[in-house]
């Protein structure tokens, strides 16, 4: 778990330098790294930009498909006046695991290729020179780690992946490299939770630093004027006509935290924070006691040429696409995304359920790619696996807990539910993670077509009930779709009868279809087809009032590993991988933006 997860920001006390751009990289086939002195300087190397993920840069596919260590350099000099204050590269994301070294010297390790971490250099740097800093990667997969997966070696000795997932192993700085430096006392954390009354608000805030010096919160509304303050590590900010953020109708007021002695400004923090309250009442999820239907998307941090990695001008296309298709919501399937993301969603007013990459946690995906066939829970991974499993849903909240766009957690996607091992697994969770949210949003998982009303043995433990389902395109396809709605609409007809009294969101859905091909009448991998089987789907949604929400899979056509089941990919893009209109995304844009919010 990491002392401090704060995004980095810019002020009086406190700097950040991105180390972007071009850095030196090379694999480790044979693992001589360590003891040829890599961790110091590495003896050749290519130029690799950061952020990206390293592998769709070359053109053989030893160096795509590359599985094991892999290393990368960067110099970058220390101003001398950097001496007497923390010193810290901070790493938004390696996939999946890291040692950083400075100057030869190793700092720390870190594990889970989706959350960031920092290295405290403080001690290690050579102040008014240049400095090198080493990352040591590696892109394994393990039934003991996340994403679930194996590595196998095959008989030229060569490591290759077998996810237990689909999506593929993109590996690399994936994210932005940040030399930051802070005050020694220091904000390490602070957490927001919000009561509403009649046309006011109350703020309820609390701040953690690494000293004794009291704090000072001040609350800016939009427009930059002081609405609230108060002194003290802990208290509450109260707003007079609080100004909500609403669900495509954001409104975000800046919290600034300072810790002052007499005069001077030891440290100050401030972010974008939004007022509204998330709760589930019934089958409903309400935003600041309205109920909600979600519209949107399941999504992948995938775009060509840097696989995996953030890219701003993605992120914003995406989200003008999102908008024009009327969409309100995502999941961050099947990982915690760049924060810039949920930034941008704060600003937007979209809904995201936030997911940490627990995904493959059910052997039928690895006999889907010829794995065993047992209870996932019963493997001898368990243990180390649970650790690293709690170990990202901590560090999953502690990082986006002050975000209004996010309304829920996923700690799981689709792992076996159906066998007696799992229930210990799911009760020990959702025990430890109970208070990791000072605002107890609802924690979720999503349930595969095996996980059903009937035959799930860990329907007590989510918050809401995410669907992941599939008639018309796994079963019950083409001219059989008909037989798909009348299961899909039997298993409904059970939940109805069952007397569940939680929201269904339906958080996979859909059909692969290729780009440009069309036909009449229509047939599988369509452009006709797709919209056929998301226009039955939309009849079932329309039945069942406690189907509180529809994320279809996926935004975009995204890659996977090759197969025979896959064309270059994943091609259940509501749009093309290069963000083009499907036929689908013109139905979308007609039903989403003549539903309304509390449909
Ligand atoms: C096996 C059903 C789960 N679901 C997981 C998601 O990651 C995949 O991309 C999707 C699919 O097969 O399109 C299926």
């Amino acid at each position: 778990m990491e002392q401090s997860l704060l995004y980095p920001v810019v002020n009086a006390v406190r700097t950040d330098q991105k180390l972007d751009g071009l850095w030196r990289f090379s694999f480790d086939a044979v693992g001589v790294g360590p003891q040829e002195g890599w961790a110091k300087h590495l003896p050749k190397a290519v130029d690799m930009p950061v952020p990206a993920s390293f592998n769709d840069f070359f053109t053989d596919k030893d160096a795509r498909e590359y599985t094991g260590d892999f290393w990368y350099e960067k110099k970058f000099f220390v101003p001398a006046d950097y001496q007497g204050r923390f010193v810290g590269l901070r790493f938004d994301a390696v996939t999946h695991r890291a040692t950083i070294y400075v100057d030869g010297v190793k700092i720390r390790s870190h594990e889970g290729g989706f959350l960031p971490f920092v290295a405290d250099v403080t001690d290690a740097l050579h102040y008014g020179e240049e400095n090198t800093v080493v990352v040591q990667g590696n892109n394994e997969l393990s039934r003991e780690a996340l994403p679930a997966g194996d590595t196998i070696t095959l008989k030229n000795g060569k490591k290759m992946v077998r996810p237990f997932f689909d999506f593929y192993n993109y590996s690399g700085i994936n994210r932005s490299v940040h030399l930051i430096t802070l005050p020694v006392e220091r904000i390490t954390d602070y957490t927001t939770d919000f009561t509403l009354a009649g046309a006011d608000a109350d703020v309820h805030y609390t701040v953690t630093t690494t000293g004794d010096h009291d704090v000072v919160a001040v609350l800016r509304d939009a427009d930059g004027q002081v609405v609230a303050e108060n002194t003290g590590k802990q208290g509450t900010l109260h707003v007079t006509d609080a100004h909500l953020w609403n669900v495509r109708a954001a409104y975000l007021y800046t919290l600034t935290l300072r810790i002052t002695n007499d005069t001077t400004i030891v440290d100050e923090y401030s972010a974008e924070i939004g007022i509204r309250t998330i709760k589930i009442v019934g089958t409903e999820i309400q935003v600041n006691g309205q109920s909600v239907y979600l519209k949107g998307f399941g999504r992948h941090e995938d775009s060509p040429f840097a696989g995996r990695a953030f890219d701003l001008n993605v992120e914003k296309k995406d989200f003008s696409l999102m908008q024009w298709s009327g969409a309100n919501s995502f999941r961050t399937s099947h990982y915690p995304y760049d924060e810039q993301v949920y930034q941008m969603a704060d600003r937007e007013g979209f809904l995201v359920i936030d997911e940490v990459p627990a995904v493959g946690f059910k052997m039928a995906a690895a006999s889907f790619l010829g794995g065993l066939n047992q209870s996932f829970f019963k493997g001898p991974w368990i243990k180390p696996l649970h650790a690293k499993h709690l170990d990202q849903i901590t560090d999953m909240i502690k990082r986006d807990k002050n975000h209004p766009s996010v309304f829920a957690w996923s700690l799981l996607n689709e792992p076996d539910t159906v066998t007696e091992e799992s229930v210990p697994y799911f009760k020990q969770i959702f025990a430890e993670t109970k208070d990791l949210d000072p605002q107890s949003r609802p924690r979720t998982f999503s349930l595969s077509e095996d996980d059903t009303i009937e035959t799930s043995k860990d329907l007590d433990f989510p918050d809401i009930y995410l669907l992941n389902r599939y008639p018309g395109w796994y079963h019950y396809a083409g001219y059989q779709i008909s037989d798909g709605e009348a299961g899909l609409r039997e298993e409904m007809d059970k939940w109805a009868a069952s007397g569940i009294n939680k929201p269904i969101v339906f958080t996979e859905f859909g059909a692969d279809t290729e780009a440009g091909l069309h036909k009449l009448p229509s047939v599988m991998w369509s452009e006709e087809y797709q919209v056929e089987v998301l226009e039955m789907f939309s009849r079932i949604f329309d039945s069942y009032p406690f189907i509180k929400g529809e994320q279809v899979w996926n935004f975009a056509d995204f890659q996977t590993v090759e197969g025979n089941m896959r064309v270059n990919g994943n091609k259940k893009g509501i749009f093309t991988r290069d963000r083009q209109p499907k036929a689908a995304a013109f139905f979308y844009h007609k039903r989403w933006t003549n539903i309304p919010l509390d449909y």
